[in-house]
């Protein structure tokens, strides 16, 4: 199912934290937003999973308003990773994966045997199969990251929102949660500060820079070093991935130091 996000303003404290935003993620594609701290990319995530109010502007999915939903319709087609966290401390892995499935229960009628077969899918492809009965509050960032990615999955959205799901996850568990994303072929916005991870696993990016989309388009037309160099302020030469043919950025980290050293 489509996102499209037309002409967004948000406001936060009387000041436009978002201003004009357009965006796309077409059906099945994986758009990714990438941009410096505070560009407004969990802003406009909030929004999107209906966290925050626009002040102008809407958010689509399909052709439908978001703000038209009720809250379970709402559940039943966005599924969010958001990065505040809290509130899930006295459960198991397994009621916290099992929340996924509240939209489609009936008050008081509890899980059937499908909910249970979703529930334990999911478990195993954040690969936390066995380990339903652990607290989550005894858990590890990087775990507690997974379960609630499997959480997400549970509930079969049409469409994901991940703000910055690779968080706290080691290198393997990041490679093994972009492949999982890629083999969702679901609909699926999502941040990354890791723009190597952005240009291999994305079909599309948005740049944010200071509250404003100032490029869209393919990760190999995105990522110039002209665009690196004006919205994040580093310099870096773009290659190609020599396993991969994807877009390969090499961070010169001396010119950086050197600068800030400069400055
Ligand atoms: N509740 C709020 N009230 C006022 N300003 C806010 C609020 N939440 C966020 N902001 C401001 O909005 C701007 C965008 O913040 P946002 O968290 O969306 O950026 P981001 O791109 O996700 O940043 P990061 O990469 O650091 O996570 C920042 O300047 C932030 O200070």
């Amino acid at each position: 199912m489509r996102i499209s996000v037309e002409d967004l303003t948000v406001t936060l404290s009387g000041r436009d934290v978002l201003s004009g935003v357009r965006l796309l993620a077409a059906d099945g594609e994986i758009a990714g937003l990438v941009g410096p701290n505070g560009s407004g990319k969990s802003t406009l995530l909030r929004t999107v999973y209906r966290h925050l109010r626009p002040s102008a502007g809407r958010v689509l999915l399909a052709d439908r308003d978001v703000r038209s939903m009720t809250p379970v319709e709402a559940a039943r087609h966005i599924a969010a990773l958001p990065q505040e966290r809290g509130g899930d401390f006295e459960f198991t892995v397994r009621e916290i994966v099992a929340m996924g499935r509240a939209p489609y229960q009936r008050a008081f009628a509890g899980e059937g045997a499908a909910d249970r077969e979703v529930v334990a899918e999911a478990l195993e492809q954040v690969g936390l199969g066995g380990q339903e009965r652990r607290s989550f509050a005894a858990l590890s960032g990087g775990e507690r990251q997974r379960v609630l990615l499997a959480r997400a999955f549970a509930q079969k959205p049409d469409v994901l929102v991940l703000d910055e799901p690779t968080n706290h996850l080691d290198v393997r568990h990041q490679v093994e949660l972009l492949a999982l994303l890629r083999a969702q072929r679901r609909t699926t916005l999502i941040s990354l500060h890791d723009l190597n991870a952005a240009a291999s696993l994305c079909d599309r990016l948005h740049v944010l820079h200071e509250g404003a989309v100032v490029a869209s388009g393919p990760p190999r037309e995105v990522l110039t070093p002209a665009l690196l160099a004006q919205v994040f302020g580093v310099r870096a030469a773009v290659v190609e991935h020599p396993l991969t043919g994807d877009p390969l950025i090499a961070f010169d980290h001396r010119a950086a130091v050197a600068e800030v050293a400069r400055a």
